[in-house]
């Protein structure tokens, strides 16, 4: 039983205390044939290269996708959100989407005060719902507002207003113009039984509203125009039309489309958020509607000017921050990562040091610890965050701020203040995302370069390394068919592949302080991300607790 756990860790039998461990993080980083579209292969990246050669003792492969992190399916991509989860809590659990899934399958998500709440304005209001228009299931899922539409509806909402966001990273670039479609469809036939459905507004989700980190806030302040004042640059009569107009322009991409708002014959919104009004944010992760959410629920705000606030009723699919308890109401219970490996390490003296670029630091602070904000214990925990480059795509500086990533790492490293120094590096993700192959290509080897910072001052101090990943994306770039021969066009080009991957992705311990005899254990084929944690607690000295997956690791001497 939970309650009669204890937070105290055994020691380990055979593993000394005492080293300092490095775990690194390689987002988008996963494992596939060599072929000219996996830019891992292709870079050049003689530090990776040289941890596989440790295989299968020193080096392996562990499933990032599907069930093996908590996700409705196997077919499900794996993400930074359940990555780093599984990774820090060492423990499997059901994730938001499926969460979401089983509360509309069950019809549960009606009967909840979070829906309760805002169904009090169906009566005199518009229920406004904001999110991701995609089937990318990382962040959203459109099955899912389909159902919450007709739920809706059929529990009262007279009026309702969509505010999408185009995907093109979780999806196809392109595909917007598939999924509008299918929700104008949707909407017709919401009309047809008398209920003011609409789209409102729109706009790519790197360029409107879905930010994290507080990188940039006036990515945020483009929504708000948008969703709540029903300003925008551009004016459309339907949403279907804005998205192939707007993507006309060649440089244009689901991704960074321009903000856009729907007008009546009139020239006038037709769904701004107004006093009275129910909005649902309807993505059920986390970071990148964090920052909608304050500036929806909070009184006192100075990110950007909101002009107006209205006066609403607001639920999350989810409750995107439990320590902040924001949003305060909800339709779905998020789920309760409990115990995590940060939490045991800080009760048993381990101090840690977490380092990452903006664009990546909650991952391996807030996912790693279980969705949660802040420290366990600020006298043994330090998280530094490196700025991101603003404003740009991240093809446009590739190399981003891997290396001064490192040199925080080998800092903290070398100072000896630290027990356990973890990063996330983000290239292989945030370039893989933006589709760029020569880009991604630049990408891999300047993380490549950062890891070999990392380890070099690990050797130095006698420490230990383990280096992972969080899911697959910069290994495959471009769309494939069922055999695994890439797609081309008319024209013979390939369509990129923005998206996360199926694939697994590598782990590689080592480093002067790995006690001779340390080797994986060959007898879990099936292991996951979420056996690292136990592994990591053993490189400590630890033994983990049995509730955790089990450790990858055994001493043979
Ligand atoms: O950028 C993001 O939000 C997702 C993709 O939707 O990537 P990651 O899970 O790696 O953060
Ligand atoms: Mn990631
Ligand atoms: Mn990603």
């Amino acid at each position: 039983m939970a309650e009669a756990r204890r937070w105290e860790l055994g020691a380990h039998r055979r593993l000394e205390k005492g080293k300092v461990v490095s775990v690194v993080v390689l987002d988008g980083w996963g494992e596939a044939a060599p072929d000219p579209f996996n830019c891992i292969h292709v870079a050049d990246t003689p530090t990776l290269d040289a941890l596989k050669k440790g295989a299968p003792e020193r080096w392996r492969l562990i499933k990032a996708h599907g069930t093996a992190v908590g996700l409705p399916t196997d077919d499900d991509m794996g993400n930074s959100e359940v990555g780093h989860n599984a990774l820090g809590a060492g423990q499997i659990y059901a994730q938001g989407a499926k969460l979401v899934d089983m509360a509309l399958a069950s019809g549960k998500i009606y009967e909840g005060e979070g829906f309760k709440y805002i169904q009090q304005s169906f009566e005199n209001g518009t229920l406004h719902l904001i999110g991701l228009l995609s089937d990318g299931g990382v962040h959203s899922r459109i099955d899912q507002l389909q159902l919450l539409l007709k739920g809706a509806s059929e529990h009262g909402a007279k009026r309702i207003r969509v505010h999408i966001l185009t995907d093109g990273r979780d999806v196809l670039d392109g595909s917007s113009v598939k999924f509008v479609e299918m929700l104008e469809n949707d909407l017709a036939k919401l009309r047809e039984k008398g209920v003011d459905a609409r789209i409102a507004s729109g706009g790519g989700r790197m360029y409107v509203t879905m930010d994290r980190y507080e990188n940039d806030w006036q990515v945020v302040k483009r929504g708000w125009d948008a969703q709540v004042l029903g300003e925008a640059p551009h004016k459309f009569q339907n949403a279907l039309e804005a998205v192939k107009k707007l993507r006309e322009d060649p440089k244009a991409n689901d991704q960074y489309l321009p903000p856009f708002v729907i007008v009546d014959e009139r020239g006038r919104p037709v769904g701004q958020i107004m006093d009275g009004d129910a909005v649902v944010t309807f993505n059920f992760r986390a970071d990148r509607m964090v920052m909608l959410a304050k500036a929806l629920e909070y009184k006192n705000f100075d990110k950007f000017d909101r002009v107006r606030l209205p006066e609403i009723r607001y639920a999350g699919m989810l409750q995107y921050d439990g320590e902040l308890k924001l949003p305060s109401h909800f339709l779905v219970a998020p789920p309760e990562i409990e115990r995590t490996s940060g939490e045991y390490l800080a009760h048993n003296g381990i101090r840690t040091y977490a380092c990452s670029e903006t664009v990546k630091f909650g991952h391996v602070t807030f996912f790693w610890n279980g969705n949660r904000s802040g420290y366990f214990n600020p006298n043994l925990e330090k998280y530094e965050e490196i700025p991101s480059d603003i404003g740009i795509p991240f093809n446009e500086h590739p190399k981003m701020k891997a290396v001064e990533v490192a040199e925080k790492a080998r800092d903290a490293i070398l100072s000896r203040k630290y027990d356990q120094v973890r990063v996330n590096i983000a290239n292989g993700d945030m370039v893989g995302h933006t589709g760029d192959i020569q880009a991604t290509i630049i990408g891999c080897k300047a993380a490549d370069d950062a890891v070999k910072i990392i380890l070099d001052a690990i050797e130095q101090v006698g420490g230990i390394f383990v280096v992972t990943a969080d899911h697959g994306n910069a290994e495959d770039m471009v769309k494939r068919d069922k055999s695994g021969k890439p797609l081309r066009d008319k024209d013979g080009n390939v369509q990129p592949l923005t998206s996360h991957t199926l694939n697994p992705v590598p782990i590689a311990i080592g480093g002067p302080g790995l006690q001779s005899g340390v080797r994986f254990r060959s007898d879990l084929p099936n292991a996951g991300l979420a056996n690292v944690a136990a592994t990591v607690m053993n490189l400590h000295g630890f033994e983990a607790p049995d509730h955790y997956e089990p450790t990858l690791i055994e001493v043979t001497n």
